[in-house]
């Protein structure tokens, strides 16, 4: 069976969003794509701020997107990020706690470069035996 995201379309508006990206500090452009279960895409950006620890992160401006529409955790089925690293790009610690938070564990994560290599690995395994309160997504 096929699976019901087309990876290849959502680096592709990953790529698409990580032009959008706020980054006057680091220059260092970040785009996200999260899919949800009913077929919406929700793509998010990095934005930084001069106190830089207000610095959001591509994944977070996603999935921070797709709550405030209305998602629920639980409704996505992929997230791809890209951005322009020598190996595909990995989601920093914070962002991994917040994909364990609203995403299942077995949740395919896309990482990729602007070159074109691409990899896949899941939210579980980005953060093993992440702290938790709320019940499994
Ligand atoms: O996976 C990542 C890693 C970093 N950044 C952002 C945060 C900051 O704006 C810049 C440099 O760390 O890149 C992301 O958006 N996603
Ligand atoms: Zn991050």
């Amino acid at each position: 069976m096929s699976e019901p995201f087309d990876g290849t379309t959502l680096l592709d508006l990953a790529r698409s969003a990580r032009d959008l990206a706020y980054a006057p500090y680091s220059r260092f452009q970040v785009g996200a794509a999260l899919q949800t279960t009913d077929g919406s895409v929700f793509a998010g950006c990095n934005v930084e701020n001069a106190a830089y620890g207000l610095c959001n992160c591509a994944e977070r401006t996603a999935l921070f997107s797709a709550i405030a529409a209305g998602y629920k955790p639980g409704d996505f089925i992929a997230i791809a990020v890209i951005a322009d690293t020598p190996e595909p790009v990995t989601p920093c610690g914070s962002c991994r706690q917040v994909l364990a938070e609203l995403c299942l564990g077995d949740m395919p994560v896309l990482l990729a470069n602007t070159a074109g290599a691409r990899r896949q690995t899941t939210v579980g395994s980005l953060l093993p035996e992440g702290f938790r309160l709320a019940p499994s997504a």
